[in-house]
């Protein structure tokens, strides 16, 4: 039976009680044993002794020998181990057999919790019907560019594609009949080693199309990492996923620990805000794929706990976001400035929904002959988001906030507490409305980069669970955030940037499920109206009147000049744009000009403004 609203009211309270006083160290740690014999390599755990881990065919290298499963060019593979850990065996020898022998303990004692709590559907078929609410029709048809040098062609199903029967079963598991169009094309451009710079709408299923690939290609590869020497404890991940937000990185990590579930693969989580050690203690048990945010990264790297020498796949998710002026110094450090191998000696994978073209040019810097792959809307198309834009002064918010609530409160989504998900420009912002929204009997809870840590990650349970169905957000919770049942988004504040509010807005309508956007917009967003007006005709949504007369006053603002991408869709590639090839982009001071800083909310506090893209001609899966 659902809670009543004031039941829900009651609890909420109870939860921010409990937030501020529970304890929570990180991520959910496998049960381990204590017990350290001889190393296992991640990838090899929880696999039968006697089993071969190497799927038929692979070579079972280790590092330092050839590299296998990647394309281009491998300009002397690795490093050697230079008084580093040992990549140790000689030759090509596979592994298996050696495990076991040698105490065995890692695999014979850590015990792989399952991630999907119930193990009996695996074997399952199910049909489109049975994965409800998933609305797969809205994939068809998708209009889809692909630019670049012998690019793979797409698959129509997940068994057309080689990844292993450890990786199908997950799939099955996760209940995904067949691939979204972005994994249709990206999965097989992935898994042909090539370098990939991809934009598909926000919920169309980017984490799956970037991870399977890399969580198959290190279980095939046999490589494996070694331990330490005794004293030396850094340890060298194979991949490396790159994401701007605490909460994103735990969520790509709780995605790739499914997808991985039973391969040996072994992934780890490290972000910022959260006690290191425990950190730490997870990485030393050994991690083939490190999820991560760039701060705490840098942090492990100067510490030499982590070395990036042997990384051969390198994911950047919501790219642009992690290569613009807040994060690029980070990042550059990271990928340029370390022990990871060059463009070209490992695989490079970019990622968003948004790519103005200004940081795909920046990102080139990080690819070698890359594809690019632009996939129309799906999430955000026509009939999945509803838009819509209502005129309102900055002291009618609240009351028309809670004319909005009212109308939501009694609504479910498939059984469950339809969630509310409101966004403000700034902290201050934020814990204000949350006070008083829960003052005026309206559970709700806040995140933005003020909050501890563990204050949180308390808020997005409460909030996911439905205990507090109101969620007042900064930024920090714009991007790649998957929470089923967000009804509704409300744009409280209007961001300076139209690819901020698409990835807000993106917080519902995903996976094919429809959902509510509702902005407050007021002579305060004048820059924003010409864009926002092109991106609802774009999407067949009704653009009220007074906001047509505002874009026809208005220049482009917002961050971007939408039509100067020219495509009607994605992310055209800018090395298509003649402007860019004669380096018409201008200098870097030219990228962000304009478009204002958003200074509110915050990533944790760990870059500064994030402005927009000043006035050049940008692209984004949206135009
Ligand atoms: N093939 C599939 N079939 C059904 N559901 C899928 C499939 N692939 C992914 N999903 C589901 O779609 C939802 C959205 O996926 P995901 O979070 O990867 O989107 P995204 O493209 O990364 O979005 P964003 O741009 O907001 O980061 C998730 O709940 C995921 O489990």
């Amino acid at each position: 039976m659902r809670a009543s609203w004031a039941d829900l009211a009651a609890s909420a309270a109870a939860d921010n009680m409990a937030s501020g006083s529970s304890v929570r160290n990180g991520p959910v740690a496998p049960t381990t044993g204590s017990g350290r014999g001889a190393y296992v390599p991640p990838h090899l755990r929880n696999t039968p002794a006697s089993a071969d881990p190497a799927a038929p065919g692979s070579t079972g290298l280790i590092p330092g020998g050839e590299w296998s499963g990647l394309g281009g060019p491998r300009s002397g593979g690795p490093r050697n181990d230079n008084g580093r850990p040992g990549l140790a065996g000689s030759g090509s020898e596979s592994r298996p057999g050696g495990w076991g022998s040698r105490g065995g303990s890692w695999g014979g004692r850590e015990r792989e919790v399952n991630p999907f709590g119930d193990d009996g559907d695996a074997e399952k078929v199910f049909t489109e019907q049975e994965i409800s609410g998933i609305n797969f029709d809205a994939y068809e048809d998708i209009p889809v560019e692909t630019s670049g040098e012998n690019v793979p062609p797409p698959v129509n199903t997940f068994t057309e594609i080689d990844l292993g029967e450890a990786v199908n079963l997950n799939i099955r598991r996760c209940k995904y009949v067949k691939p979204t169009p972005v994994q249709r094309h990206a999965i097989p451009i992935s898994m042909a080693g090539r370098d990939l710079m991809a934009c598909a709408q926000t919920g169309s299923g980017k984490t799956a199309a970037f991870c399977f690939p890399v969580i198959s290609g290190i279980m095939k590869s046999g490589q494996h990492v070694q331990r330490p020497p005794r004293g030396a404890r850094t340890v060298y991940p194979l991949a490396l996923i790159l994401s701007p937000t605490r909460e994103l990185s735990m969520q790509i990590h709780e995605e790739a620990k499914k997808f991985s579930y039973q391969t040996g693969v072994r992934v780890v989580v490290a972000y910022g805000g959260a006690p290191i050690n425990q950190q730490l203690r997870e990485l030393e048990r050994g991690v083939d794929i490190l999820v991560a945010t760039p701060g705490r990264l840098v942090d492990l790297l100067e510490r030499a706990r982590v070395s990036l020498q042997l990384i051969r796949y390198l994911t950047l998710d919501e790219a642009d976001r992690m290569l613009d002026m807040g994060f690029e110094p980070q990042i550059r450090k990271i990928v340029e400035q370390m022990d990871m191998p060059r463009p070209g000696e490992r695989q490079t994978m970019l990622f968003s929904a948004t790519f103005p073209k200004e940081i795909q040019r920046l990102a080139s810097d990080f690819l070698y002959q890359y594809i690019f792959l632009a996939v129309g809307r799906v999430g955000s198309s026509t009939d999945l988001i509803v838009q819509r834009v209502e005129f309102v002064h900055d002291p009618d918010k609240r009351s028309y906030l809670m004319d909005l609530l009212h109308a939501q409160r009694d609504t479910e989504v498939q059984g469950k507490q339809a969630l509310t998900l409101v966004f403000v420009e700034t902290k201050k912002g934020a814990d204000s409305l949350e006070n008083w929204l829960c003052s005026n009997g309206f559970p709700a809870t806040s995140i933005h980069g003020d909050r501890t840590q563990q204050e949180r990650e308390s808020a997005l349970r409460s909030f996911k669970s439905g205990r507090t169905p109101i969620l007042v957000a900064t930024d920090v919770a714009a991007r790649g955030l998957d929470i089923p049942h967000v009804a509704h988004v409300i744009n409280f504040d209007l961001p300076n940037d139209i690819d901020d509010y698409v990835h807000r807005i993106g917080r519902t309508g995903r996976a094919g499920k429809t959902g509510l956007a509702t902005a407050f917009f007021n002579e305060s967003n004048s820059s924003l109206a010409r864009s926002l007006s092109e991106l609802m005709q774009e999407a067949n949504q009704e653009v009220p009147a007074w906001l047509s007369r505002y874009a026809s006053r208005s220049s482009y603002g917002g961050g971007r000049n939408r039509r100067s991408g020219g495509g009607r869709f994605g992310g055209r590639d800018f090395r298509r744009d003649n402007s860019f090839n004669r380096g018409g982009g201008g200098g870097s001071s030219d990228y962000y000009g304009g478009g204002g800083g958003s200074s509110g909310g915050g990533y944790g506090g760990s870059y500064g403004g994030y402005g927009g893209y000043g006035s050049s001609g940008v692209a984004s899966a949206w135009d």
